[in-house]
């Protein structure tokens, strides 16, 4: 898969090698109902033979034009997103930076001036997709703006449980600490990579950047180190520090890139924590 970078200083008609399907949308987490818009677009676009693009945004837009200093958790950095796209079967994807100057592209310019430099033929999105200034634009006026060159499918909503599947239902979920709940939602454990740095008798995790953590608890995971998987717990505190408390925490000084897919909440373990306040289950030091 190409990722092509886009700003207001590329010619667009340089930028498309050939004509697409494309997935249109923000993505944060590539979750079950992001997953088969994807997945839509590609199936279209192996019919009709063409290949599959994604065009996506970043920033996201509520920290372009939300209220100032308003923040996003992201679920997913855009490098891991991409992988995932790429794992999706996806040809080309145009990732847009957001400014507060696009933000001001009115919907028919965005689909004259974007889409159609793009050579996008074939528009896939969900039904509450929008775009253009103050999101005025939707799939039923992209056909009209865009003269009947660009055709549209609208997907259906993807649910659980009677609730649309959505980022914002999975940060909702993460807030709270729901960890075990996201494969309903994402089809996998949530993951998040960072390193893990070890100084004597203490391990602490420290993410990458656009991931989201959940509270201050004990979790369980599973860690990937270089050599397989292992189960252990991580302790988050107040200051949202992450802390492996093991199995096995290296006596000398290391660091190492690491994985870690989130189980679930561990309730048990902060009760003996409480239950026995003299009795030391967590030992970190510093
Ligand atoms: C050219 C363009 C301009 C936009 N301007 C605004 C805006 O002024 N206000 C707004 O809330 N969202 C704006 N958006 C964001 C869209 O409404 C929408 O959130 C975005 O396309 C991602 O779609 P999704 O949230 O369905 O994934 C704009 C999007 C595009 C493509
Ligand atoms: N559950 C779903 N079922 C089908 N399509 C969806 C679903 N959720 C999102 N989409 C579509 O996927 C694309 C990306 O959506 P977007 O990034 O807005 O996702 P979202 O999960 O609704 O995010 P947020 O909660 O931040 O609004 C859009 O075309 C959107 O309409």
């Amino acid at each position: 898969m190409k990722t092509i970078i886009i700003d207001h200083k590329n010619d667009l008609h340089l930028v498309a090698s050939c004509p697409t399907v494309a997935a249109l949308g923000f993505f944060d987490g590539v979750h079950l109902g992001h997953q088969k818009v994807i997945q839509t677009a590609k199936k279209l676009a192996e019919k009709i033979g063409l290949k599959t693009a994604v065009i996506s945004f970043f920033p996201h837009p509520k920290e372009i034009i939300g209220k100032t200093g308003e923040r996003v958790h992201y679920l997913l950095p855009p490098a891991e997103k991409a992988k995932k796209f790429s794992r999706l079967g996806v040809d080309y994807f145009y990732l847009i930076r957001f400014t507060p100057e696009f933000a001001r592209v009115e919907s028919k310019d965005f689909v004259q001036k974007y889409l159609i430099p793009l050579q996008i033929k074939h528009v896939v999105a969900g039904y509450d997709f929008t775009y253009g200034r103050k999101g005025k634009g939707n799939l039923d006026t992209m056909e009209e703006e865009s003269g009947y060159s660009i055709t549209v499918t609208k997907v259906e909503n993807v649910e659980r449980n009677d609730e649309k599947i959505s980022s914002t239902l999975i940060r909702n979920k993460i807030q709270l600490g729901f960890m075990e709940a996201l494969p309903n939602y994402l089809g996998e454990f949530y993951e998040t990579k960072g390193k893990m740095v070890c100084t004597e008798g203490k391990a602490e995790l420290i993410w990458d950047r656009y991931y989201m953590l959940p509270p201050e608890g004990c979790y369980d995971v599973a860690i990937y180190k270089g050599h397989g998987w292992v189960e252990g717990r991580v302790l988050i505190t107040d200051q949202q520090k992450t802390y492996w408390l093991g199995p096995s925490i290296p006596s000398a000084w290391s660091v190492f890139r690491v994985k870690a897919k989130w189980i679930s909440r561990n309730i048990r373990f902060i009760s003996e924590i409480v239950e026995a306040p003299g009795k030391k289950l967590v030992s970190i030091r510093g």
